[in-house]
């Protein structure tokens, strides 16, 4: 992943979730327990035409009839513009693969606490095992472990962090980076077509795009209305794919007009959605949303999550095609090299990340 911070940290104690589970206590520690005001209100349930996010068949884009495609290009547009999420099904990836990936990352997950710190993520930094994010001694933490690997170009990835417990993981992650990369290269030349642009617009602008996994493990949690999963904020990617565990419980939620609205998941399904670099280049157009993640009392989670970008070295900016006199251009451009490293070295805090590229408006 992008370069990270060289001063020394002091983040604390970060405590690893999963032992504390195992510790049975039901007294949740002081830096899990969220502000009041940032606290999920899970009593609080959602208006049903909020509770769905658009899904859009893959097929239908692929090789539908003259129709089928149009429709599903307006329903992409309309998601992208209004949700910046989107669930893909008939997305080719074979569900054996999907399983695999799953059972190798919760092994990895259950593997004890001693193993897994073999990999550890140093302070400030986004690679291993442990809780990324954190700079500081009072920042809260997440309900959550993650396990993340810088995957594509071969210069990003640390050899060191790819473990050999459980046998076959860095084949399984292979294989499925492969499939994940072709996906999203597929899904941007539909994003690009149905923004009216050339199909490869995008492809050709990322040069090697940049590619990052990141396994996401929610254990039970006792008080689940008093922590989050994880923190709100937007993917610093161009588009990011997230995978559900099998039958998992709702625990993705999308910040929709003010409402977090909770993802149902969708049998096979890969969860799409629109990183910062898009919302940039599109001029905000479409949109990158705030998304969080939620606990459960008696149901652990896993998401298995792809970050896509452009190479380091290209410069981005609203496309000329995106900005005229009723949309004036409202970010600046910027080497996204410098965007990925300034995304990595700030907590996650909603959308604040992306006021790195934002033009504040002329005052009148
Ligand atoms: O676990 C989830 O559903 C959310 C994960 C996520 O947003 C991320 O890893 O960036
Ligand atoms: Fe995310």
């Amino acid at each position: 992943m992008a370069p990270v911070l060289d001063l020394p940290l002091n983040v604390g104690q970060i405590d690893d979730v999963q032992e504390l589970k195992k510790g049975r206590k039901t007294k949740i520690p002081i830096r899990f327990v969220r502000d009041v005001a940032e606290r999920p209100m899970l009593a609080a349930t959602p208006s049903p035409l909020l509770s769905s996010i658009p899904v859009i068949d893959l097929k239908k884009l692929m090789s539908g009839n003259k129709e089928e495609f149009h429709l599903e290009i307006l329903k992409l547009s309309a998601s992208c513009e209004e949700w910046g999420f989107f669930q893909v099904i008939n997305h080719a990836i074979e569900v054996d693969l999907l399983e695999k990936i799953e059972k190798m990352a919760m092994e990895f997950f259950m593997l004890p606490v001693e193993e897994k710190q073999k990999y550890p993520m140093a302070p400030g930094t986004v690679q291993g095992y442990g809780q990324a994010f954190v700079f500081s001694e009072d920042q809260k933490l997440d309900w959550c472990n993650m396990f993340a690997l810088g995957l594509v170009p071969h210069s990003i990835r640390n050899p060191k962090l790819w473990p050999t417990n459980p046998p076959m993981f860095s084949e399984t992650v292979e294989t499925y980076s492969k499939e994940i990369r072709k996906l999203c290269k597929t899904l941007l030349r539909f994003i690009a077509l149905s923004l009216r642009l050339n199909a490869n617009v995008f492809e050709e602008m990322f040069r090697e795009s940049v590619q990052a996994i990141r396994m996401n493990y929610y254990p039970t949690c006792p008080r689940p209305d008093l922590v989050l999963g994880l923190s709100p904020h937007s993917d610093g990617s161009a588009l990011t794919v997230l995978q559900q565990g099998k039958g998992n419980t709702v625990g993705l939620h999308i910040l929709k007009d003010g409402t977090w609205v909770p993802v149902q998941p969708v049998k096979n399904a890969l969860v799409i959605n629109i990183g910062d670099t898009i919302e940039v280049l599109t001029n905000g157009r479409y949109k990158s949303s705030e998304h969080r993640a939620i606990t459960h009392k008696e149901k652990d989670r896993l998401s298995i999550v792809t970050f896509y970008a452009p190479s380091y070295e290209v410069e981005i900016g609203p496309m000329q095609e995106m900005i005229d006199e009723s949309n004036p251009c409202k970010y600046r451009r910027y080497n996204h090299g410098e965007y990925s490293r300034h995304y990595v070295t700030n907590k996650l805090e909603g959308k604040k990340t992306l006021e790195f590229a934002k033009i504040p408006p002329k005052k009148s």
